[in-house]
């Protein structure tokens, strides 16, 4: 019944349906829809290069159907890429609908072609009418015409309704609506490659009836390959492929006739035979199946066939044939993008996105949650070390025990000095110096603090005698201290706090004996700080590398995977042969993933001011903007990843791998002041440092954009950006991503 009504309902291929134009489907006069000529394409490198299309010669007539068969391997959709303009050739002609494609003004890649690929090159995400809208925004087209198409080929093609995902569907199903897609937006040419390959034999049948359709009535031009080569009966001409080289192209009926078979497939077989063990460049043997068949003779012998080209070329109208001098563009030159097909990009990144909301909403608050931890964890005070106290000044049998004195009394200072140390110590008493440095050596204490028996008459002496102390006297006068030093921050705690202990117990004894309390102190006085805090958090050090790390490193995350897969699965190839530029797939994604960063931005800033108090000296605006340039590198690197990677693990191996290193390169956790010369160039040049030290001169210093140490982070974090996607594009020109 469905397919009965696309029977009825398939004049809609006719109508006027691309926004902003009136007519689509004019077809130009010229003769051929395809002219390839001496066609070499290679594939590797050095030894490992072989020849997949091997001078190959093929005509297809416009509004045919051309059947393309050929066993596996034989370099069927190598042909096909060639004719989408996602491959070129090493050497040989090649015209699609006069024009050589990705010429400009050829539409080829782009609307004048319907493509449908091996793979299914689908979003299994999206739903039927999604994926129509999708690539009819693409071709700008209008919603009621995507909506009355997707009607009519759901009839024709027995397709389930529209809002039914496509990746809950069988994988027939899926393949018909890849189809569909191929077919919906009316194209001069279509290139189908296995259409039929897990279809059923009676939409099989209705599958061809369409294309029949198509090619008869609406002068459309139809290349398909099939495995299955007696469908291909109802094509116009069949040509049968082989190790790169057409062995013949003919009607059906002349092919049966010619070789006295009754099947193609006998006759493929018969072709096979008299092939066998033959020279494949031997094009003498290669092309003599019908002299007398005008459309098998453009792939006899070379004299013969440069004469074919020239002739078939001039039957075409040269008002619409475009020579690679004329047309191509040049190498690099960045092509002409459009905001519908951005559009269209944008709009199914984003639907992509929100179809994963769990993973969506916790990579968005992923970098709060970051900012958090650090704050809870690091910059903190340790708390609980245990230091063994060897106090040989205690003597019970002598009397000498602890006292509470705080008057001017030079009796068990030792004890006196000990009340003063932190709490974050704890003092684990020892009875000599040996078991204390033994639980040292065992990590049961993280130092020994020692006095001697007659500690605090020393210290009376040495206060009394000033500099006519005798060493004795000094010696014995002193608290030693024995550090464990394996763990540099515990150890400068440490010592820290015992010297922060002695300085306010000597304060103390002295005002309390009336002198003046600063006089035991060194001679060393740290006033007012120029900038920040006497003792600056480290956490106010870090933040600033912190923010900009963790933007970073979560862009680059984001975005170093997102075309691989849409690569994988032929989407990107089935995109950009429908006309989307690289470019606009790379604008598409920064688009997208810098409104994620935005609200990202915020978040972290939210956590690192409000929540945990970070004080910023300078101009927020600033740091925000900076933090925003730094999201867009990690963007920008993103993309790179994902454009140089053929899979996920390498992305993600190389995203991780280069994290390590930017981040200690970039003075996050040290001063670059503390590496030496040669690497501090390197790592000023990395993309966070400048950043980074902007971030922190406008925390920490208050600093404006006017000062070189702020807009060099503004200058650099551009510079890494163009970079990035300079070489985003460079690449994927030469991975042929672009078209
Ligand atoms: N990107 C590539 N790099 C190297 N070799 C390739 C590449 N793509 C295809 N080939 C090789 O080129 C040859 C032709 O492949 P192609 O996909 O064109 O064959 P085909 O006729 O379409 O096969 P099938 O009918 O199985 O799809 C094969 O040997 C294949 O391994």
């Amino acid at each position: 019944m469905g397919m009965k009504m696309g029977v009825e309902n398939s004049d809609r291929f006719v109508t006027s349906h691309r926004m902003g134009e009136t007519n689509n489907n004019a077809t130009g006069s010229a003769v051929h829809g395809v002219i390839v000529r001496n066609a070499i394409k290679t594939y590797g490198v050095g030894s490992n290069r072989y020849a997949v299309l091997n001078e190959l010669n093929m005509t297809v007539k416009k509004g045919t159907i051309y059947g393309l068969l050929g066993a596996s391997g034989c370099g069927k959709t190598t042909l096909l890429s060639c004719l989408v303009g996602r491959r070129s050739l090493n050497s040989g002609e090649l015209l699609v609908l006069g024009h050589e494609p990705g010429s400009l003004n050829s539409g080829i890649p782009g609307p004048k072609v319907g493509y449908m690929p091996q793979e299914l090159a689908l979003y299994g995400n999206f739903t039927i009418k999604e994926t129509l809208f999708f690539f009819g925004g693409i071709y700008k087209l209008k919603a009621t015409f995507i909506n009355s198409q997707c009607e009519f080929l759901s009839k024709l093609l027995d397709l389930p309704p529209c809002d039914r995902y496509v990746q809950t569907l069988s994988g027939g199903q899926q393949r018909r609506v890849s189809f569909a897609v191929a077919l919906f937006h009316e194209p001069e040419l279509l290139i189908l490659d296995e259409p039929t390959v897990g279809v059923d034999p009676l939409l099989s049948h209705s599958i061809w009836n369409h294309l029949v359709r198509q090619s008869t009535e609406h002068g459309r031009t139809v290349i398909v390959t099939t495995h299955y080569i007696e469908e291909a009966r109802q094509a116009h001409t069949i040509g049968m492929m082989r190790s790169g080289r057409l062995l013949v192209q003919d009607s059906p009926e002349n092919l049966l006739n010619n070789y006295r078979a009754l099947s193609l497939e006998d006759v493929f077989l018969k072709l096979c035979i008299k092939d066998d063990g033959k020279n494949p460049l031997d094009r003498e043997t290669a092309t003599n199946a019908n002299d007398s068949n005008p459309v098998a003779a453009p792939i006899r012998n070379s004299t013969r066939r440069n004469s074919n080209l020239a002739r078939d070329i001039n039957q075409i109208d040269t008002s619409e044939t475009e020579h690679p001098s004329s047309g191509k563009s040049p190498c690099f030159k960045i092509p002409q993008m459009s905001a519908h097909r951005i559009g269209a990009l944008i709009r199914k990144n984003y639907i992509l996105s929100f179809r994963n909301i769990g993973i969506f909403l916790f990579t968005y608050f992923l970098p709060a949650l970051q900012a958090s931890l650090f704050n809870v964890t690091l910059g903190h005070e340790p708390t609980g070390l245990r230091m063994a106290i060897v106090n040989d000044e205690l003597d019970v049998n002598q009397g000498r025990v602890c006292n509470y004195t705080m008057d001017c009394e030079y009796s068990m200072l030792s004890c006196r000095y000990l009340r003063y140390i932190k709490d974050n110590i704890i003092q684990v008493q020892y009875a000599n110096v040996s078991d204390a440095l033994e639980a040292g050596r065992k990590g049961q204490v993280w130092g020994v603090v020692r006095f001697s028996w007659n500690f605090s008459k020393e210290f009376e002496m040495r206060e009394l005698n000033g500099d006519a102390a005798d060493l004795a006297n000094i010696i014995g006068s002193q608290i030693g201290i024995n550090i464990d030093s394996s763990n540099q921050q515990i150890g400068l705690f440490i010592e820290k706090w015992l010297l922060d202990a002695f300085g306010d117990f000597v304060r103390d004894f002295r005002r309390a004996c009336g002198n003046v309390p600063e006089a035991g102190l060194l001679p060393v006085a740290f006033l007012d700080p120029i900038y920040g805090q006497k003792s600056t958090p480290f956490t106010e050090f870090m933040a600033p590398g912190l923010i900009i790390s963790i933007v970073y490193n979560m862009a680059v995350a984001l975005t170093a995977g997102v075309f691989i897969t849409e690569r994988k699965q032929g989407l990107l190839d089935r995109s950009l042969v429908a006309g989307v530029k690289m470019p606009e797939i790379l604008l598409s994604y920064l688009i997208n993933q810098f409104t994620v960063l935005v609200g990202q931005t915020a978040l972290v800033f939210v956590v690192m001011l409000l929540v945990f108090n970070i004080p910023c000296q300078g101009n927020l605006a600033v740091a925000v903007f900076i933090t925003l340039l730094q999201g867009l590198v990690g963007i920008s690197f993103g993309l790179l990843i994902s454009t140089g990677c053929d899979n996920e693990m390498g992305a993600l191996s190389l995203s991780q791998a280069s994290f390590l290193p930017l981040l200690v390169i970039s003075g996050i956790c040290w001063p670059i002041e503390g590496m030496p010369l040669y690497l501090r160039k390197v790592a000023y040049v990395m993309p966070l440092t400048y950043a980074i030290e902007s971030v922190r001169c406008i925390f920490s210093r208050g600093w404006g954009v006017e000062k070189s140490n702020v807009y060099a982070g503004i200058l650099v974090s551009f510079a890494w950006i163009f970079a990035f996607l300079a070489l985003c594009l460079i690449v994927a020109r030469i991975r042929k991503f672009a078209s």
